[in-house]
Formats: C-alpha cells, sequence, structure tokens
C-alpha cells in the first residue's frame, strides 16, 4: 500500500529573539506536539494562499508571507510529508490567537528543541531558528 502524501505550509514568524510556535490539538495527527502554524495545501491552491488561509483559521489574522526558507521531506509511519517552510510576519498591532490549535507561544530562539516537536521538524529546527 503506498502511503498517504501531503504537501504542507508553514510560517516562520519571527518578534526579535522569538518565534512563534503551536500545539496540535489533542486527537488529532501527532496531537500535543509543537510545531510551525500551518497545514495542508489543496488542490489548484498557491503555498502563500494555503499559509494564509490556515493562519487566519488556526491564528485568526492576517499573515504577511515572505520567502521560502527551506524545503524538507519526511516519512512518517502513516504520512509522507513535503514541508515548505516561509518567512512570514504578522501585520503591525496583530495579536494571533489559538482558535485551531492548543496553545501558541513565543519561543526563545536556540531552545525550540528543548520542547516535543513533530519529528519531521527536528533536524530542521536549528536553521529555522537561524533563518
Ligand atoms: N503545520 C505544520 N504541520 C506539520 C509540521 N511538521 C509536521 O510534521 N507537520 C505535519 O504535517 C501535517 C499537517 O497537517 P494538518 O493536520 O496540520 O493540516 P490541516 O490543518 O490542513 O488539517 P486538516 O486536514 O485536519 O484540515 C500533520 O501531519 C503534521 O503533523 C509543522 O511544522 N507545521
Amino acid at each position: 500500500m503506498s502511503l498517504r502524501r501531503v504537501r504542507v505550509v508553514a510560517a516562520v514568524i519571527r518578534r526579535g529573539r522569538e518565534l512563534l510556535v503551536s500545539r496540535r490539538l489533542e486527537g488529532a495527527e501527532r496531537g500535543g506536539l509543537w510545531e510551525f502554524p500551518g497545514g495542508k495545501v489543496e488542490p489548484g491552491e498557491s503555498e502563500p494562499d494555503a499559509l494564509r488561509r490556515e493562519i487566519a483559521e488556526e491564528l485568526g489574522c492576517e499573515l504577511e508571507v515572505g520567502e521560502l526558507v527551506l524545503r524538507h521531506h519526511h516519512r512518517y509511519p502513516d504520512l509522507e510529508v513535503e514541508l515548505a517552510f516561509y518567512a512570514c510576519a504578522l501585520p503591525a498591532g496583530v495579536e494571533p490567537r489559538p482558535l485551531g490549535v492548543a496553545a501558541i507561544e513565543w519561543a526563545e530562539e536556540g531552545t525550540l528543541a528543548t520542547r516535543p516537536f513533530c519529528e519531521a521538524d527536528v533536524p530542521v529546527l536549528p536553521l529555522l531558528e537561524r533563518a
């Protein structure tokens, strides 16, 4: 049987030396783990459009999508993910809210690896922290 394969976009949002991370809802795939906010790209959708839609759903706010930081491929036992991480910014004065995620936090650069992250992200955390 072939593995389910998905394209996923994720936002790397900085505030000084902090990065915005979110915790997945319990009950979802990889529930309770930390990740960069985002989600699956739908058919016919561009990656920036998918990212803006996911952030509106998950964090209830607008998003400025910048450069692609990196693409990374990972095979879970149940799923093959193609992850595209984009450097993003929140418009001035905007406060994200945890609407479609269990929690959000601004994590100090260099500390991301201390929390339980989605396995796919672990090898690229140092690169994302420096992006
Ligand atoms: N958003 C996001 N997903 C990630 C990251 N790393 C990683 O392995 N993933 C995986 O990529 C997949 C994203 O799917 P999702 O469930 O968040 O997508 P979605 O919001 O479109 O969900 P839905 O299908 O329930 O509507 C999950 O299996 C998630 O575990 C990451 O940094 N950010």
